[in-house]
This record gives C-alpha cells, sequence and structure tokens, in this order.
C-alpha cells in the first residue's frame, strides 16, 4: 500500500482560534474534525498544494504559510503522510464549499473535539504554540 501524501493547514486567525472541518459520512475517517486539506498531486510543491486544497474546499486564499510538522499514520485501510502548515495570512472568509461544517475554535478547546488518530500529535503541536498566559509565543 503506498502512502497518501496530504498537505494540511492549522489556519489562525490572529486571535488564538483555528479553523477546523467535519469530514463527510462518505470519506475517509468519516465524522471526524480535521484540518482543512487534501492530497497533494503530481507536480505540486507543498505550499502550492496547501493553497489549491485550501482555496478548493474553503475559498480563501493563503498569503503566508510556514511547516510546522510532519505526520506518517498507518490506519488499518490506509497510509497517509499529513505534511502540516500554519496558515498565520490569508484573504477571504472561509466557508465549507464542499457542504461541510467549518468551525473557528479556541485553542485550547480543541481537546473537546474528536479527530482521526493521526491528528494526535498535530493537536498536541497546535496547544502548545500558546503558553499558558495565553500569549502567543511565536
Ligand atoms: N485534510 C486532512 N486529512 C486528514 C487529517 N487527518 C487525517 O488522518 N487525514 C487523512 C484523511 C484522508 O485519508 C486523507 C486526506 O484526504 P483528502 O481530504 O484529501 O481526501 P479524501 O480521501 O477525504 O477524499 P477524496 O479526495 O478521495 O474524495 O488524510 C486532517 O487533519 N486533515
Ligand atoms: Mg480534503
Amino acid at each position: 500500500m503506498s502512502r497518501v501524501h496530504v498537505a494540511v493547514g492549522v489556519i489562525e486567525n490572529g486571535a488564538g482560534a483555528v479553523l477546523i472541518s467535519r469530514r463527510g459520512a462518505s470519506q475517509h475517517q468519516a465524522g471526524k474534525w480535521e484540518f482543512p486539506g487534501g492530497k497533494v498531486e503530481a507536480g505540486e510543491s507543498l505550499p502550492e498544494a496547501l493553497a489549491r486544497e485550501l482555496y478548493e474546499e474553503l475559498g480563501i486564499r493563503v498569503l503566508s504559510c510556514r511547516a510546522l510538522m510532519v505526520v506518517d499514520h498507518d490506519y488499518v485501510d490506509k497510509q497517509v503522510r499529513l505534511d502540516v502548515w500554519r496558515v498565520t495570512s490569508f484573504s477571504g472568509e472561509p466557508t465549507g464549499r464542499e457542504g461541510q461544517a467549518v468551525s473557528w475554535v479556541a485553542i485550547p478547546a480543541l481537546a473537546g473535539y474528536v479527530f482521526p488518530e493521526a491528528n494526535t500529535p498535530i493537536v498536541e503541536a497546535v496547544m502548545a504554540l500558546r503558553s499558558t498566559d495565553g500569549t502567543d509565543k511565536v
């Protein structure tokens, strides 16, 4: 089985919230919350794939992004490589263009959402982006 390479965006609003979306009932990992993104196509760079997916799924234009982490995860039915990027600037108002629910969530509240298993280290890393006094470290 080959590993599916996925560009994933942690979209930040500058006020301590990130955007999550809900996977559709017919998709792999159905009904779970995710960070928007999708499969990298042949010949694309990661930022190109990220920008294309976030435009297709949310209608936003990525203005700046930076690499956060790479997670390889083996589900029983699929192997994925999640190439995770922070999106620190974008234009447009994100909406679920594919009918998916989307929600801005304060970073500490991410703990209350069900994500796919591969997301555990991603959620931890996002929660570590902010110190306990609420000051952005970066
Ligand atoms: N976008 C995204 N995908 C994730 C996350 N966590 C996680 O395990 N995945 C997995 C689910 C899928 O197997 C794969 C990304 O799928 P995708 O969104 O490009 O496409 P899909 O398989 O849902 O749908 P399709 O393009 O085949 O129709 O990565 C996440 O946080 N965001
Ligand atoms: Mg997708």
